[in-house]
């Protein structure tokens, strides 16, 4: 991007899409494709609906709870909030390095608007597509069930170079986790070492009523205008559903008065967030959202979002066999190992609590799988195999290897071996910037049809989010998609909507037939 467009700002031409001071409105008309079967025939009718997205315009003070805020996860995105508000330079055997957002969708990352006047692809910053909150401008707080501060549990996570470390201790010394609620049967008995901040409390009810006493604290103190509520705490293994407990809404409110003991925190600190109206998401494997919290989220109308974040190994896979089978490959076989020495990895030693990351890795390949029936008969899946073992010395430096065996034409096959070392926490707190920044625009847009008058927003389970996580919660009915550049394009192409674009098709016609057939054409 030349330099004027640096500090340009982006403004749609068109008579159907309407700045005011308070909102952006587009008059939108959204394509879809009906497919029915009569006798024979396949039959597939294009449709045509008319909507109207109205988006705030006005930014509001966000606050973000991290549920363990003491972790690396936790600790590294609020270094990496403070590196970047302050910008922070440091010495490095490599020479100076400055803080950045490389990671971030929303801080690092572009789309592409259209053609500019010398016949180019003209790309834009996807921050500056919409309205988003600035990370500088982001207030952090949270709880830990280990009461060290944000300096002494940056250093133990052992994740940052040594002179960025230095430079943030003075400012996140002062930062303390809240104490939080701890039940050792949901988290591996290795943790218990680290459970020194606990919540007084008798029962899970006057747990509830401290969490959301919590919340409020925060918001009273803080002066923020919303709150987002992350979990980032370890994984926990995966709850029980259980008929008149936590299988509906009053069930899980009642349950929870009644101290029932498959109540998870996770699941708690969920219930406090949808009864303070503060969006919720969580990071971590495990089935958080119970059936009774989904409809507690949705009797409440809060956005919830899970699960897991997919931050590495698993989000390679979800382009390698998006690639391998729309390319008519077949992937046969998929092992995925990786060893890890950071608590996570020590959390996920324990049977139960690698049971649910084995879930919500194993489940990423379904949708791409089952889009090819000539690769694929009915039920007919690879082998797929996940290993992960914890082994300190690495610490957060992931070492991942996986290899993909794939049957090709003739009978041949083909191995791709990968092996990637990172940062498991440097991938992931991009990835968390991400889930708030966008789930926050999320509350600001509005859909208004035209025909029923009357007004909504996006279903109360955000799988508009997909794209940041390994297993996507999705609205009950509707496909879970995984492939990683489909889940892209649906952020992309919403946020062009909500300016009155229509969605980036690729077909780039303009560059395939003679330029004359363009010249007029009417504006949308
Ligand atoms: N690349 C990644 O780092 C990555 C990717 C996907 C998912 N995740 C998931 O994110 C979560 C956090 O990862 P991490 O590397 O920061 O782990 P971590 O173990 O360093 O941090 C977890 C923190 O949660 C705290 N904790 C545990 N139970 C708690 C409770 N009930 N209330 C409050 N705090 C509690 C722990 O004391 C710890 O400080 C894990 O579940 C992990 O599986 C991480
Ligand atoms: O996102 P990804 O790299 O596939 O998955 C990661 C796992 O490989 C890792 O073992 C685990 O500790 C992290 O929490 C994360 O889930």
């Amino acid at each position: 991007m030349d330099n004027e467009n640096k500090t340009s700002i982006l403004k749609v031409v068109s008579p159907y899409v309407e700045y005011t001071d308070d909102y952006i409105t587009s008059k939108y008309k959204y394509t879809m494709t009906d497919v029915n079967y009569e006798k024979n025939e396949v039959q597939v009718k294009p449709r045509e609906v008319q909507l109207m997205i109205k988006t705030e315009r006005k930014v509001p003070k966000l606050g973000l709870m991290m549920v363990g805020w003491g972790g690396n996860n936790g600790t590294t995105l609020t270094a990496g909030l403070l590196a970047n508000k302050y910008k922070i330079s440091w010495e490095t055997k490599s020479g100076t390095k400055t803080a950045n957002w490389y990671g971030s969708i929303t801080q690092a990352s572009t789309v592409k608007l259209g053609l500019s006047p010398e016949g180019n692809d003209f790309y834009w910053p996807l921050s500056s597509l919409l309205p988003l909150v600035h990370p500088n401008d982001i207030v952090v707080d949270g709880w830990d069930i280990c009461s060290l501060d944000l300096a002494a549990a940056m250093q133990r996570s052992q994740v940052l170079d040594y002179n960025l470390q230095q430079k943030l201790i003075p400012i996140m010394k002062d930062m303390t986790p809240r104490p939080s609620i701890y039940w050792p049967d949901f988290i591996a008995a290795n943790q218990a070492e680290r459970a020194n901040n606990i919540i007084p409390c008798n029962n899970k009810k006057e747990a509830l009523e401290k969490l959301r006493n919590d919340i409020r604290d925060f918001k009273a103190k803080s002066g923020v205008d919303k709150i987002i509520i992350m979990w980032t705490a370890n994984t926990e293994r995966f709850c029980d559903i259980c008929f008149g407990k936590n299988d509906t809404a009053d069930n899980l409110l009642k349950a929870i008065d009644d101290n029932f003991s498959e109540i998870s925190p996770s699941t708690l600190f969920a219930v406090a967030s949808i009864l303070e109206g503060c969006v919720y998401i969580n990071g971590s494997p495990q089935n958080t959202f119970v059936p009774g919290c989904i409809e507690l989220a949705e009797k409440h109308h809060v956005f919830i979002a899970g699960d897991d974040f997919k931050s590495g190994q698993t989000k390679l896979k979800s382009v390698l066999v998006d690639f391998l089978v729309s390319a008519g490959i077949k992937p046969v076989s998929i092992v995925s190992y990786n060893h890890l020495g950071n608590n996570d990895g020590k959390n996920l030693s324990a049977p139960q609590q690698f049971k649910s990351k084995e879930i919500s890795k194993s489940s990423v390949v379904d949708d791409m799988v089952n889009s090819n029936s000539i690769l694929y008969n009915l039920n007919e899946k690879p082998d797929h195999c996940i290993v992960i073992k914890y082994v300190p010395y690495v610490g957060d430096s992931k070492r991942a290897l996986d290899e993909y065996i794939s049957e090709i034409c003739l009978g041949g096959n083909n191995t791709i071996s990968i092996h990637n070392t990172c940062e498991d926490s440097l991938l992931a707190s991009p990835i968390i910037l991400d889930l708030v920044i966008l789930a926050e625009i999320c509350t600001r847009i509005h859909f208004f049809d035209e025909e029923l008058k009357e007004q909504t927003s996006f279903n109360v389970i955000l799988s508009i989010l997909s794209y940041l996580l390994k297993a996507p919660l999705v609205p009950k009915g509707t496909p879970v998609v995984n492939s990683l550049f489909k889940q892209r394009a649906c952020i992309d192409n919403i946020m062009r909507a909500c300016l009155g674009l229509p969605p980036d098709h690729n077909m780039t016609l303009e560059h395939k037939l003679p330029r004359k057939l363009f010249q007029n054409g009417t504006h949308l």
